[in-house]
């Protein structure tokens, strides 16, 4: 696991480490110049241009420090200060001195114009940037971006993106490589921000590891090393002991989303999995997955809310220890009925995704059943009819948006985007860092559904499923996308990618 902090709380971790520690802030800081310096070594020769653009905090302190390195390294670097000295940090007035008396070349203001720059290290703003950038400090990124440097370093976090939230405060500088100090900052991980890092290099600059405690971070990522949380399967076992899915999926000429969900419960090892659908896609069903149980009903039952259809409704429920709710339902009348069936007797957790979502968004009295249960799975077009915000404001306040559904109803909220972020019921907040655009087609979704199911289904609790899950997907979407390119992926074969992740998780 990775923990990933918001800018108050790196702040918070340095203050931990400086004032209760005693590590004092300019050992830090040399820390963190000293990692840019190595970076920037790999970048460019003695002779080649680096300008080191620095803010009057400590971010700024930070560049004038690595720029000091590179200078007594014999390379050629120019100070670029934006920003009034007098306003500087107590660390920026000690770096820019020592700077000084080592014989750094310091400029205030950038005034001159086609001029080339090898190397760029960007430290204007770090995680203290807290507003929209506007006058003289506008000017000074737009006049050195225009230079167009070959390679940029960001030092923790390319200026302008928001430590928080990844968007751009009236203008950002892209870096090449970003290297950060400490932990990965959200702003690093959430799109614009995430384009703008482009590589990301944590440098270790001696935090403690109890400061990251001390702060409490719920916000997390994975790494490769984390599938080792995928349940193992004892070898003495048999089909039930890895649980029982019931997808309440599809409708008439809608049997796509069904198969796809039901595929990948059962590729990430659910022990069975059973289709509750429309009698209509039965044939098709059986055909395309005979390893899955159908059972059907009519949907003018579904519509007339008949006792017969509500008594089998009841037992799938009881049957199931997970159900699956929405892939394909469509958006006929009997679907509000059969939705609200299914959230008032089903005792497991359930994902609602999809046309379960759009049924909620129409009829918002059945947030009602919602329970700690529930995982909800929506886009951003499916989370803006259930909050009635727009598509735009969620897409840059996504964890803000996630977080404040799912503790409004004490649920599950996994908020897909091309990050897709997951606001757990147990108040922890995990950001995804696998999956690329290939994954952006039809059916990936469904695919997502079947995974969750799956972890579900062989035991793990709600909100590590969900994490998991999340990650999992992606990382079948990253594996596909290395063997056959960014074009031709086709949902199912994600769910088949799916097998692979799990034999080296068993192989290790
Ligand atoms: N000892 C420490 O505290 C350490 C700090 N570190 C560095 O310090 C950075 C944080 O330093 P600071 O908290 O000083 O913050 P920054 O250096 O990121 O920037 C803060 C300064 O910019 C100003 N500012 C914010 N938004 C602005 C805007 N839109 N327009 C104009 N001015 C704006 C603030 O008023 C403040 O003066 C980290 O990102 C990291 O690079 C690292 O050196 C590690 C150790
Ligand atoms: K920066």
């Amino acid at each position: 696991m990775r923990y990933l902090v918001t800018g108050e709380l790196m702040k918070r971790v340095d203050q931990y480490t400086i004032e209760q520690i005693g590590i004092p802030s300019l050992v830090l800081m040399e820390r963190a110049a000293l990692a840019v310096f190595k970076e920037a070594v790999n970048h460019v020769k003695q002779t080649d241009p680096v300008w080191v653009l620095c803010g009057s905090g400590n971010n700024g302190a930070d560049g004038i420090a690595a720029a000091r390195m590179l200078h007594i390294s014999g390379y050629k670097v120019l100070v670029i200060l934006a920003g009034k000295k007098e306003k500087g940090s107590s660390e920026y007035l000690t770096q820019l001195s020592i700077a000084e008396k080592t014989g750094v070349d310091v400029v205030e203001g950038f005034s001159f114009k086609a001029v080339e720059c090898s190397l760029l290290i960007d430290a204007l703003f770090g995680v203290g940037l807290d507003r929209e950038i506007l006058g003289g400090h506008l000017e000074i990124m737009k006049s050195i971006t225009g230079c167009r440097p070959e390679f940029t370093i960001a030092v923790d976090i390319p200026s302008g993106i928001h430590s928080d939230t990844g968007q751009i405060m009236g203008a950002a500088i892209p870096a090449d490589v970003t290297v950060t100090f400490g932990y990965e900052k959200l702003g690093t991980m959430l799109y614009p921000g995430k384009e703008y890092s482009k590589q990301v290099i944590v440098a270790d600059i001696g935090f403690p590891p109890e400061s990251i405690n001390y702060v409490k971070t719920e916000y997390f990522t994975f790494h490769k090393a984390d599938t080792a949380l995928i349940p193992k399967r004892p070898a003495y076992s048999n089909k039930g002991s890895f649980g029982k899915v019931l997808l309440v999926a599809g409708s008439k000429n809608m049997s796509g989303a069904a198969f796809l969900s039901a595929l990948a419960a059962y590729r990430t090892g659910a022990g069975l999995v059973k289709i509750f659908t429309v009698e209509e896609n039965r044939e098709i069903l059986q055909t395309e997955l005979p390893e899955a149980v159908i059972v059907s009903y009519h949907s003018s039952d579904a519509e007339k809310k008949t006792e017969n259809f509500e008594q089998l409704l009841i037992e799938q429920c009881e049957w199931a220890s997970v159900i699956v709710l929405g892939p394909g339902l469509g958006q006929a009348d009997y679907v509000k009925n059969l939705v609200e069936s299914v959230l008032a007797n089903a005792y497991v957790p359930v994902i609602v995704d999809a046309d379960g979502l759009n049924t909620i968004a129409s009829y918002p009295e059945l947030t009602g059943y919602y329970t700690d249960n529930i995982i909800i799975t929506p886009h951003l077009g499916e989370m803006a009819r259930l909050t009635g915000s727009a598509v735009e404001l969620i897409k840059k306040h996504l964890i803000q948006t996630a977080r404040e559904y799912a503790d409004r109803f004490g649920i599950t909220c996994i908020l897909k985007d091309a990050v897709t972020v997951a606001a757990l019921n147990d108040q922890r907040t995990y950001v995804n860092s696998s999956g690329n655009s290939s994954m952006a087609k039809a059916g990936a979704g469904d695919v997502l559904t079947g995974i969750l199911a799956g972890l579900l289904a062989m035991g793990l609790e709600g909100p590590d499923a969900a994490a998991l899950g999340v990650w999992l997907h992606g990382l079948a979407g990253d594996m596909r996308k290395k063997k056959y390119g960014d074009y031709s992926l086709l949902a199912r074969e994600l769910a088949d990618e799916i097998d692979i992740i799990l034999k080296e998780q068993m192989r290790e």
